[in-house]
């Protein structure tokens, strides 16, 4: 058990973090060491297994993530930007692998993590699933084997208590098509529409993000042409495939160089 390397988990009261804490508590691979909320959180204090209904499992949930760190070989973050900022620097001082699940980050926010990359592994994904990983690279494909006579949408949809749009797999797909058609995103976004639009740009690819009540994460990406429709879908119903793809980021950048990497890599796509 010892020479598993230890993982902390940060935002564990969250709907990931909980998700998370389990999926490290069932594996072998690895042993849960830390577990981190923000100061004045009720959990902090009290034991993980404990705070999340169950039996103690000898992990306090804390507010201090240096010392945590410290003690960890990675540490896997599902929060908030403002906190991933953080948490980067404090796991670049670490050498922690630092695996980031946030989204919502700005250009400016991704920008910060550079320094942090020189000393320490960072795997960062607005999506660690397999699936959707996958989806990206046939949205590349069919992007790439289609001309812009199909114009290109991606809807998503996600729970009621989501605070950012278009998620970041929604990005990840955007961005995928935009590659295959050899095109900057930045140009070709249309990531808000309403009232008096006009009609849809040529070579637009659009953006449609959906909330309601519980539903985990749902992404299409539509080509639509005159007379057909291609649409390339992943649903995710368990948050278990993000924490499992997560999990095999922080042991996959155990031995790597410092640097910033996503789950193309660690999957090998
Ligand atoms: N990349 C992926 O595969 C996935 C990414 N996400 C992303 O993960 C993030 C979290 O999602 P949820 O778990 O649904 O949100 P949530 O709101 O349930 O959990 C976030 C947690 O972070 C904690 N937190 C915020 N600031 C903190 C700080 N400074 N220190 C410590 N803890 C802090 C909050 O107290 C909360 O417990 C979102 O950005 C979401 O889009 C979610 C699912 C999959
Ligand atoms: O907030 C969520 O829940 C999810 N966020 C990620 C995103 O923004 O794409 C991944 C997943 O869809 C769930």
């Amino acid at each position: 058990m010892e020479n598993l390397p230890g993982i902390v988990i940060t935002g564990a009261s969250g709907r990931m973090g909980q998700m998370l804490v389990q999926t490290v508590m069932a594996s072998d691979k690895a042993s849960l060491v830390g577990a981190i909320e923000r100061a004045g959180h009720p959990w902090v204090g009290m034991d993980i297994g404990e705070a999340m209904g169950g039996q103690a499992v000898g992990v306090v949930v804390t507010d201090q993530p240096l010392d945590a760190f410290a003690k960890a070989q990675a540490v896997i973050d599902f929060t908030a930007p403002a906190a991933t900022l953080q948490f980067a620097k404090l796991a670049a001082q670490a050498r922690a692998v630092h695996v980031i699940g946030t989204t919502g980050m700005t250009d400016e926010d991704i920008a910060k993590l550079e320094p942090c990359g020189r000393h320490a592994v960072i795997v960062r994904a607005g999506n660690m699933s397999l699936g959707v990983n996958l989806l990206t690279q046939l949205t590349k494909k069919v992007a790439a084997a289609l001309d812009d006579d199909f114009d290109i949408e991606v809807i998503e949809s996600h729970h009621n208590q989501k605070v950012d749009a278009p998620s970041g797999t929604a990005l990840m797909l955007g961005e995928a098509a935009a590659e295959g058609r050899g095109v900057d995103l930045a140009d070709v976004a249309d990531r808000g529409r309403d009232g008096i639009t006009g009609a849809r740009k040529k070579g637009d690819i659009g953006f449609v993000a959906i909330r309601g009540g519980d539903i985990v994460g749902e992404h299409d990406v539509m080509f639509a042409a005159p007379g057909e429709r291609i649409v390339l879908r992943h649903l995710a119903s368990d948050r278990a495939v993000f924490a499992r793809g997560a999990l095999k980021a922080a042991l996959w950048g155990q031995d790597k160089k410092p640097g910033e990497y996503d789950m193309l890599d660690v999957l090998g796509l």
